[in-house]
């Protein structure tokens, strides 16, 4: 068999976390540190946490979103029913490798914390400007890279980068005609990012 070139075959999707419902198994560290990340793409998003002992600041976040369902017990896989996504998060590789396994069974998308072969998805760092959102990923190479690139977008892209888009969405919904003439018309107007981009 041919070996996989190094490079990033993962496939970038966006999901609507007020639309699925994602399970967290673990309330730690890092268990905290994933819903943060969940919460920060989307406040909204519908979380499940299992875990026995569950930190004080999930407590707090929980405590004011009606979208996020604590439940204090150890995970067995009944808590797996209704959900569409999985993140295992708990302190015993043998728990998350049963994780990873039940949700395979199921057909449920899987992501075991720092553990990429227990891992159908990883998580990535993601900059958001209005309606832009750029994800990050290093395929797994160096999420403190990731991190940083982040950082950098997040300082580059001007303050009015939503307005651009809030423009351009307006002229997308006023064009008449058909579907070519569309495209060329907003082709037209961006053609200038680029050109400005290549004279610096
Ligand atoms: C493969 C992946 C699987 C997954 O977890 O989804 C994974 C794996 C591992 N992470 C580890 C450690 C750290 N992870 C972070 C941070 C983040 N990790 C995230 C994602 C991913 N981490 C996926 C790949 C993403 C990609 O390809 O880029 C981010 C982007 C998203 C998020 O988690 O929300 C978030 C940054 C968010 C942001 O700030 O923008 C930091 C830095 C910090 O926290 O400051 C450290 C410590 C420093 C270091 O080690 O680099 C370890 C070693 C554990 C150990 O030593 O035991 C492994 C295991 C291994 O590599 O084998
Ligand atoms: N804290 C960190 O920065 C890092 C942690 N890790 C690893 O990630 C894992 C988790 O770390 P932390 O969150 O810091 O640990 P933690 O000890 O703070 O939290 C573990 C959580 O798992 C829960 N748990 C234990 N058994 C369970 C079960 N059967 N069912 C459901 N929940 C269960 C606990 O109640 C607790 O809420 C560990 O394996 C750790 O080695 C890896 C890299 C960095």
């Amino acid at each position: 068999m041919s070996q996989r070139s190094e490079e990033n075959h993962l496939f970038p999707v966006f999901l609507k976390l007020d639309k699925i419902q994602t399970l967290v198994v673990g309330g730690g560290y890092v268990g905290w540190e994933k819903l943060g990340a969940l919460l920060k793409n989307d406040h909204k998003a519908n979380v499940k946490i299992v875990a026995p002992e569950i930190r004080q600041e999930i407590r707090e976040i929980a405590a004011v979103r009606s979208t996020i369902e604590l439940v204090e017990k150890e995970y067995d896989p009944s808590d797996l029913e209704g959900i569409d996504l999985v993140i295992g998060t708990t302190n015993f590789y043998e728990v998350n490798q049963q994780i990873y396994r039940d949700a395979k069974a199921k057909g449920i998308l899987v992501n075991v914390a720092d553990t990429p072969e227990l891992c159908d998805f990883y998580l990535g760092s993601t900059v958001k400007k209005g309606n832009l959102k750029i994800g990050i990923s290093t395929n797994g190479k160096s999420p403190t890279f990731a991190k940083r690139l982040r950082a950098i977008l997040e300082e580059v892209l001007p303050a009015h980068t939503d307005d651009i888009l809030q423009n351009l969405a307006a002229i997308r919904k006023g064009l008449k005609g058909d579907f070519e003439k569309k495209m060329e018309v907003l082709n037209e107007i961006t053609a200038s990012f680029v050109h400005h981009k290549k004279e610096n």
